[in-house]
């Protein structure tokens, strides 16, 4: 007897970065997509080796084998929604746009990583641009944190005026349709504090603050969760909120391994009777 799941399963895709220590990147894009139910696929952009401590070495993987792995998952399994991670570069930028609008991928959720959390840069400065002009403009959701919402905006953020003044900025400077400026790096009460901008309707999200140093991998959570409540078919809105409870208690369930910055942890669906 065949007892394969239905194909009605949904599909979700990562294009991001391998985090050789597991907390961040596709590590951790597809734990969270296992952790909705939702089948996860990838496209590997570089590999990062890199532990709780930091980054110690970047290899890209060529622009053309991105497009290669992409268009293996499109063309055969198709996809309900998508999220980008560490893109590395321009080349790898313009090659994943260029194929976001050839395959029409639908519900594109772009996380603009450029730095981590112990301060290596992820990007290289000249692939701002092509992450602000052709890659941003495609989404349905972009995600910046502080530092990022800075640089995408030219605007220094020091509170939640600030926050909303940048993500204006950049909802008017992409045309992307929402922006979510993520409040992780904010001080004190902030930490923790979401904006939600769509044009017209601005909005503060909130949950509890959980007090941890292992809050690695918190950004790259929270987007590959919105991405995988959109397969299920959630509206925007709902895919933020829902995935913003799921970091919050992924945070409370944090990984002290290694010396460093240890990663959110995703077992608490396991752990919780
Ligand atoms: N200590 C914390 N307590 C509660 N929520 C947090 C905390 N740190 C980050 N978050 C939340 O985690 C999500 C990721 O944000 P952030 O850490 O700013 O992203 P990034 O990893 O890209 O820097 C956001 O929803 C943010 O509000
Ligand atoms: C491969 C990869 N992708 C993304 C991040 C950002 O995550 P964080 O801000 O938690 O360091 C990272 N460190 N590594």
């Amino acid at each position: 007897m065949d007892t394969s799941i239905s194909p009605t399963i949904p599909v979700a895709l990562t294009i991001a970065g391998s985090d050789s220590g597991g907390g961040a990147g596709i590590q951790a894009d597809l734990r969270t997509f296992a952790f909705h139910c939702v089948h996860g696929t990838s496209a590997i952009t570089c590999v990062t080796a890199q532990n709780t401590l930091g980054v110690m070495g970047v290899e890209a993987i060529p622009p053309q084998a991105v497009v290669a792995q992409i268009n293996a998952v499109c063309d055969d399994i198709g996809v309900q929604a998508a999220k980008t991670g560490m893109l590395l570069n321009k080349e790898i930028i313009a090659a994943v746009a260029e194929l976001v609008e050839v395959l029409q991928i639908p519900n594109l959720v772009v996380d603009p990583v450029m730095v981590s959390r112990t301060g290596a840069q992820l990007l290289d400065d000249d692939a701002v641009k092509n992450l602000r002009n052709l890659l941003i403009p495609k989404a349905a959701l972009v995600t910046p944190n502080r530092y990022e919402a800075q640089i995408l905006s030219g605007f220094p953020i020091n509170s939640l005026d600030d926050m909303r003044a940048a993500s204006q900025i950049i909802h008017r400077n992409t045309g992307v349709k929402v922006v979510l400026v993520k409040g992780g790096g904010m001080q004190g009460s902030l930490c923790g504090v979401d904006v939600w901008f769509d044009g017209h309707h601005m909005e503060t999200l909130t949950t509890k603050h959980v007090e941890t140093k292992n809050t690695h991998g918190t950004g790259c959570t929270l987007s590959a969760a919105i991405a995988a409540n959109l397969a299920l078919g959630k509206d925007l809105i709902t895919a933020v909120k829902q995935a913003k409870e799921y970091v919050t208690t992924a945070l409370s369930y944090s990984l002290a391994i290694g010396k460093g910055q240890g990663p959110v942890g995703h077992f608490f669906p396991l752990l919780i009777k």
